[in-house]
């Protein structure tokens, strides 16, 4: 029998009759928070990461207003998991010996743009919200090959006329995109408040909030008579960079059956992380915002050397063993992780290739970094799949390893484990793109924004020229190395078979 479902009435019950062992509730009173931050993209990371830490930061302050809406983007999915259970939902932590579960309550409301766009324009524009942030995944800033916005796509467009319409009354067509939905709410608050406002990206992209205060720019340079809007934007909006890192996967049945256990109540917003919470911001806020110092942040001048080592160390060795190990059949990156000759790849990917290009940040040992990342890969409770981490390799790699190979080049050596990284890529797309790729007893269907160029480009016997030619993934100066090339080729060739029916 499935157990009643968490909502404030059956966490109070529960809370009355004394909590379950391993199980805390919020560390504020959710009905005492008002809206001050609005969260572009609540999926399940920003649950884990973001959502808690503003919690604690009221809790720490006391302060009522960092009150959380949280805005879907492609479907309802979210708004109607947390809607009903009063925005609360759990936080599974997967600790190797003892599992612990912890009800949040900072989101106090979710929209979604198909429906709600109107409601999001005016939470952004609103005085009392001092902070929006972000975690859309690398393709929802709809980058065009050069880097920039891909103004030419049909819903950028789309949006763009809709914030043209928003520069003099407000335009209620729903919004499409994370960056058109953002570009609206600025030109709102513009016409409204003109308060001051911070917009904190916290996806996995190199110099986030550049990356973003670039691409804002140049959504109002495309809009006819925003001149005033931008001026604004410039002196009254910042856009600080994050470093962002607790390993959140995607929350499966086993992971609900834990939580039921533990909680006796049914949790359909439920999210798992990792022990590990790290949180690096720079301090450069346009207002107010929440003492996210006084609950585990680092506020800092400078994010750039610790978010460069956690994409490389981090992240690059994700795609590498999530690649390698889905075409040798392993479902999760820990068990990737535990395949020695992986490990060894791992291993000699950090050594050789990516710690060279790395300055330590104040404080880190880089060595020890890397025996911390490869330590929590290997947490068989995590259960991140490999085919999820390998999922959208078109976006991640520019960002994760295609840095550290540009870099070993330019210093003259051969960076051999990232070409075996790059070749697993290769080998994954080719296996599949064509359904040859069982995981975990599931064939594999790439999910990748390129997916139909990137199977054209495995299919013949020149991939590695082909794929290295695609200009939105591979810089010339990686691309135009032949030693690089080489190197892929060689690797991919030693790439053993397929296992079968795994
Ligand atoms: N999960 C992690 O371990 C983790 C850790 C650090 C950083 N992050 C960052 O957070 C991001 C989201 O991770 P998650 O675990 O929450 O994933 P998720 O799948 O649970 O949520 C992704 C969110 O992005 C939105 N989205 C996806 N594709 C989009 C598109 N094309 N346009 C607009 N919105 C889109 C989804 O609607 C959803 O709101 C990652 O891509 C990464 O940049 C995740
Ligand atoms: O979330 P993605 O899909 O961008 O990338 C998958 C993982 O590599 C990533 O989410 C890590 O778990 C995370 O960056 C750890 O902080």
């Amino acid at each position: 029998m499935t157990p009643p479902r968490l909502s404030a009435s059956t966490w109070a019950e529960l809370a009355a009759r004394g909590l379950p062992d391993g199980v805390r509730g919020p560390a504020v009173d959710p009905a005492a928070l008002t809206v001050g931050q609005v969260h572009l993209g609540i999926g399940a990371f920003h649950r884990a990461h973001q959502a808690v830490c503003t919690e604690d930061a009221a809790a720490a302050t006391g302060e009522t207003r960092w009150g959380l809406l949280g805005v879907t983007q492609r479907s309802p999915r979210v708004a109607a998991q947390l809607g009903p259970q009063d925005g609360l939902y759990g936080v599974l932590t997967t600790a190797p010996d003892a599992p612990s579960l912890r009800v949040v309550g900072s989101v106090r409301d979710v929209a979604f743009p198909g429906t709600d766009t109107a409601r999001v324009l005016d939470a952004v524009a609103a005085g009392t919200t001092h902070v929006v942030s972000l975690t859309v995944t690398e393709k929802g800033y709809r980058r065009a090959p050069d880097g920039g916005l891909d103004t030419a796509a049909p819903d950028v467009a789309a949006d763009l006329g809709a914030a043209t319409t928003e520069l003099t009354r407000d335009d209620e067509a729903a919004a499409l995109t994370p960056i058109g939905m953002l570009v609206r709410g600025l030109v709102r608050r513009y016409r409204t408040s003109r308060a001051p406002l911070t917009v904190v990206c916290c996806d996995n992209l190199t110099d986030n909030g550049t990356v973003l205060a670039g691409l804002v720019g140049q959504a109002l340079a495309a809009l006819p008579g925003s001149d005033d809007v931008a001026a604004w934007v410039g002196s009254s909006v910042r856009f600080p960079s994050t470093m962002v890192d607790r390993i959140v996967p995607a929350t499966t049945v086993a992971h609900h059956a834990e939580a039921a256990a533990l909680l006796g109540l049914h949790d359909e917003g439920l999210v798992v992380g990792e022990p590990f919470f790290q949180w690096v911001v720079e301090d450069d806020f346009a207002g107010p915002r929440p003492a996210w110092e006084r609950a585990g942040a680092t506020l800092t001048h400078d994010v750039a050397p610790f978010e460069r080592a956690k994409l490389r160390v981090l992240n690059a060795t994700h795609s590498t063993l999530a690649y390698h190990g889905a075409l040798r059949g392993h479902a999760t990156i820990a068990e990737a992780v535990a395949d020695p000759d992986l490990e060894a790849l791992a291993r000699a990917l950090m050594d050789e290739d990516v710690l060279p290009t790395l300055q330590a940040p104040d404080g880190m040992d880089l060595r020890a970094y890397r025996d911390e990342v490869l330590e929590r890969f290997a947490n068989p409770r995590t259960g991140h799949t490999t085919v999820q981490v390998a999922m959208d390799g078109s976006q991640k790699l520019p960002v994760r390893l295609l840095g550290t190979v540009a870099d070993r080049l330019a210093a003259g050596a051969v960076p051999h484990a990232a070409a075996a990284a790059v070749a697993g890529w290769v080998a994954y797309v080719r296996a599949a793109s064509s359904g040859d790729l069982v995981v975990g007893g599931r064939r594999v269907v790439l999910d990748d924004p390129l997916a139909a160029r990137l199977a054209d480009a495995v299919a013949g016997p020149d991939a590695v020229d082909r794929v290295l030619a695609l200009r939105e993934v591979f810089p010339a100066a990686v691309a135009d190395s032949v030693a690089f090339r080489d190197a892929v080729s060689a690797a991919l060739r030693d790439l053993s078979p397929l296992p079968a029916g795994r």
